[in-house]
């Protein structure tokens, strides 16, 4: 074997295949250099809408733009290579018609080089699902709290806590797995209605507020690490990363005020006069990629 390992990337049916196997881990990832620490250990990695509010401020999913979704894509694609890439389709780009989404679908696949996008929607987006997924383009689904539909839920509601609210859920997972989706997000759901769901259906659930009970796993990488200001309650912080870049921030900070950084290791010395060649600066690598 050659010296470098040539790693197949992980595709949208690979993590089909692991329906009632495997547990499918993923995180959500909107950049470069936390795709390359985070990648080794995923089995995709989406780069969802909730970026917009996460990386850029905005109150909910709905304004997030085409563009913004394409330029983290490619950012996520270029900083990893194991993990397949998932990127979302935002809200007002798939809606409207098969025709549409497809057109859309297909410049995310093509100016990313993700291997899957992700659609809001059952039943109701079961034609586009399918009209995507023949034309070669793999979909995961996403079901239950649907964030881009936000403002006809009045809120990010919990589904599915009555039981007179299962049928509809059962009937987008059947509808988006008979069209062809090969996984499907359960987003915000009871844990009962999670496992039937995941029993039913053939394709892989992948849970996100939706218990233990789905086939994967998804959080958002900022709500995990302890970066964002405030979290859903099914989400577990593994790390403090806010209280530390705080920590950091502030010791830099006095080390300023205090003259003592920048010190004698990060200045330059007047090059001698014997040096004939420029010297190029190279920024210090922490890891190879
Ligand atoms: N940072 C972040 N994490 C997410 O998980 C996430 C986003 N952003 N943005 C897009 C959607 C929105 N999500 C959310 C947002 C809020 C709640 C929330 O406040 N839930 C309430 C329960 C509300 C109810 O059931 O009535 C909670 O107490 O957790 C849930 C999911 C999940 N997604
Ligand atoms: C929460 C996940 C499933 C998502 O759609 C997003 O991050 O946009
Ligand atoms: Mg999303």
């Amino acid at each position: 074997m050659s010296q470098h390992t040539v790693i197949r990337r992980v595709t949208a049916p690979d993590i089909r295949a692991k329906k009632g196997g495997d547990k499918i881990v993923s995180l959500t990832c909107y950049h470069a250099h936390t795709a390359r620490l985070v990648d080794p250990h995923m089995d995709f990695l989406l780069v969802g809408d909730s970026l917009g509010m996460v990386m850029h401020g905005l109150e909910t999913t709905v304004p997030v733009p085409l563009d913004m979704m394409i330029m983290h894509g490619a950012a996520v694609v270029r900083g990893s290579r194991h993990a397949l890439v998932v990127v979302d389709m935002p809200f007002g780009s798939y809606e409207e018609s098969p025709a549409v989404a497809f057109r859309n679908a297909a410049r995310i696949m093509k100016e990313t080089g993700c291997g899957a996008v992700k659609l809001e929607g059952g039943a109701r987006m079961a034609e586009t699902v399918a009209f995507l997924t023949q034309r070669g383009i793999p979909v995961m689904a996403h079901i239950g709290l649907t964030p881009q539909s936000v403002n006809m839920m009045g809120g990010f509601k919990t589904q599915g806590r009555r039981q007179e609210e299962w049928a509809a859920i059962e009937a987008d997972a059947a509808a988006v797995a008979e069209a062809g989706a090969f996984s499907v997000v359960l987003e915000g759901m009871a844990e009962l209605l999670a496992a039937k769901i995941t029993r039913a259906v053939p394709i892989p659930t992948i849970g996100i507020g939706a218990s233990a009970e789905c086939d994967g796993q998804i959080l958002v990488l900022e709500d995990m690490l302890g970066l964002s200001p405030t979290v859903p309650k099914f989400v577990k912080k593994f790390a403090e990363l806010g209280a530390a870049i705080e920590d950091a921030v502030k010791d830099y900070a006095t080390e300023v005020r205090a003259r003592q950084f920048p010190a004698k290791d990060h200045v330059y010395a007047m090059a001698k006069p014997a040096d004939e060649k420029p010297r190029v600066t190279k920024m210090s690598k922490t890891k190879p990629n």
